[in-house]
């Protein structure tokens, strides 16, 4: 189409007017900048419209910008926005940051106002405050009461609970959300422990999720959070409107279940799925505690974010690595078959029982899976590739300088994306997007040692996991025991990408068709 009216003349002069110079400083940063794979920086907008433009698959669009940039780069946002990250996965950097100076790089009060449902509790505390509420988990999670007890609910739940569900799934034919159940389980076995009470959401009835669904929404607002100026989301909180509406009502129904749950626990009336009272619960370590509960006996603030804060840490993880496994062991039928030949010793022994029990389905007790080898690589592969807590974030205290030689300044917000960690090759090799639990593996057999600050699933220095031991022990033995008796297919079309939020779950769900394996077959 020709311009031949003066209206269209009229028009084109200032839109090209606007466009030269845009054209022009594009040309001159493009030759100026270090690496013309980075995001162009431009003036007023920073580098945001190459965030927008790639949002739906963030991830691995930061995992390829980092590794143009040698692993470590600033991405800029309008001035003025404070949105302005280094972000780095250099390990070195990661040792620095987490272990050596850990003192210098607290989460801050940004992350803390980010997550504002957990309160002053563990997540969020710095300093000292942070360090009293760690001695104290730490002790309530090394009695060896609870740590039976959790070990009770976890076979509990698969016996009773995983399996029949499955088997159910398997005789109907029809298509079953994977990550949805394993999601169902993590909360069960997560409530128990921490309220004494069993809130039956793994089941076959498939009760309403809305308090799971609560802190999903606390996990993808958390992620909004960080991409938009502060001032816009607390203007947005303020005025009640888009997903800070939604996030208001989903802290008020987390809320509420705590409520609900603290005072069930109060009036002795829960009970776990077997209808025992349970012998011990992460409640009581605290009910009587002037710090989280009044003089009336009402629990404080601090209290109700306290028990959030065990809620998060046991359910997004668990969950999440539960169904990115099975993802990948579906993806990789040969990582199935090798899992299964470690187990079909311990199987084969207790195939005659589990025929026996009816339904011929055998269960793995974690003290047998817990030496095998293969099966943790094939679980750890798998946190490698999917970390259940895809971005770590960091504050700055002091002027600092990395050992990548960036400088960092008081006050700069600094992001780990550990799922760029996990698929960086100058640190797992070429074939660093593989599933490949090999690589795990030592020429003698045994379970490859990767430091924290390379491997960071479970984080790394004074503020690792708590839970890294005990849910690894129990996750092996759910797995055993499901990719033992159980088959999957990805139903035809169903698409499985991440979700965007601070917990890796999968936007779509994992939505398979089960198909119970002839184990008495298979051992003949
Ligand atoms: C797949 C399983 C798990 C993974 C990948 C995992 C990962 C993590 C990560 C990355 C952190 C650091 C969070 C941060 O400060 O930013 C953390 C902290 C923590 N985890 Fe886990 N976790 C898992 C299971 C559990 C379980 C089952 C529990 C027990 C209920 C637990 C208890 C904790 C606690 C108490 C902290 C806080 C430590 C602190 O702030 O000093 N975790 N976990």
């Amino acid at each position: 189409m020709a311009f031949t009216q003066p209206l269209d003349l009229v028009v084109l002069l200032p839109f090209l007017a606007l466009l030269l110079p845009m054209y022009i400083y594009l040309r001159h940063s493009r030759s100026a900048k270090a690496n013309p794979l980075l995001p162009t920086e431009w003036p007023v907008i920073g580098m945001l419209p190459s965030l927008v433009a790639n949002l739906h698959h963030l991830f691995d669009y930061a995992t390829a910008l980092l590794a143009a940039s040698g692993n470590s780069f600033e991405a800029r946002g309008p001035p003025m926005s404070g949105l302005r990250f280094f972000l780095t996965c250099d390990p070195e950097n990661v040792r620095h940051i987490f272990i050596s100076n850990f003192a210098n790089y607290p989460k801050g009060e940004e992350f803390a106002s980010f997550f504002d449902v957990m309160g002053d509790s563990f997540f969020n505390a710095d300093g000292e405050s942070w360090r009293r509420q760690r001695a104290r988990v730490q002790h309530v999670m090394s009695n060896p009461l609870l740590l039976a007890f959790m070990a009770a609910c976890c076979r509990g739940k698969v016996e009773k609970g995983l399996l029949p569900i499955l088997a159910h799934f398997a005789s109907t034919g029809a298509p079953v959300d994977l990550q949805g159940l394993f999601t169902r389980f993590a909360f069960d076995m997560t409530a128990i422990p921490v309220f004494g009470v069993d809130t039956c959401r793994l089941s076959i009835d498939m009760p309403p999720v809305d308090v799971a669904s609560a802190m999903d929404a606390v996990m993808e607002v958390g992620f909004f959070r960080h991409t938009v100026p502060v001032s816009c989301w607390k203007l947005m909180r303020r005025l009640r409107i888009g997903r800070e509406r939604k996030l208001a009502a989903a802290q008020r129904l987390l809320r509420r279940f705590v409520a609900e749950m603290i005072e069930k626990r109060r009036a002795g009336a829960a009970h776990t799925a077997t209808g025992d009272e349970p012998p011990v619960h992460i409640v009581s370590s605290y009910i009587d505690d002037p710090e989280y509960v009044d003089e009336d006996g009402k629990p404080k603030e601090f209290m109700y974010a306290t028990l959030i804060n065990y809620m998060f840490a046991g359910r997004d993880t668990v969950g999440t690595t539960l169904a990115w496994l099975f993802f990948n062991l579906i993806k990789h039928p040969r990582v199935a078959s090798r899992m299964r030949e470690e187990l079909a010793p311990i199987a084969y022994s207790k195939a005659a029982a589990a025929d026996k029990n009816g339904g011929g389905m055998v269960m793995f007790e974690p003290e047998e899976t817990k030496p095998l080898v293969y099966l943790q690589a094939a679980l750890f592969e798998s946190m490698r590739l999917y970390p259940p807590g895809p971005i770590e974030r960091k504050a700055t205290l002091a002027d600092d300088v990395l050992p990548s030689g960036h400088t960092v300044r008081a006050g700069d917000n600094i992001l780990i994306p550990l799922y760029s960690m996990g698929r960086t090759a100058s640190v797992w090799g070429e074939d660093c997007a593989e599933y490949r639990p090999e690589r795990w593996v030592t020429e003698d057999g045994k379970l490859r040692h990767v430091p924290a600050y390379r491997f960071m699933p479970f984080n790394a220095g004074p503020r690792s996991c708590l839970g890294k031991d005990i849910s690894v022990v129990q996750m092996k033995s759910v797995v055993a025991a499901v990719a033992w008796n159980f088959d999957f297919e990805v139903v035809r079309g169903h698409v499985v990408e991440p979700k965007l939020s601070v917990v890796m779950q999968m936007k779509n769900g994992l939505m398979v068709k089960v198909k119970k394996r002839d184990i008495v077959t298979t051992h003949q």
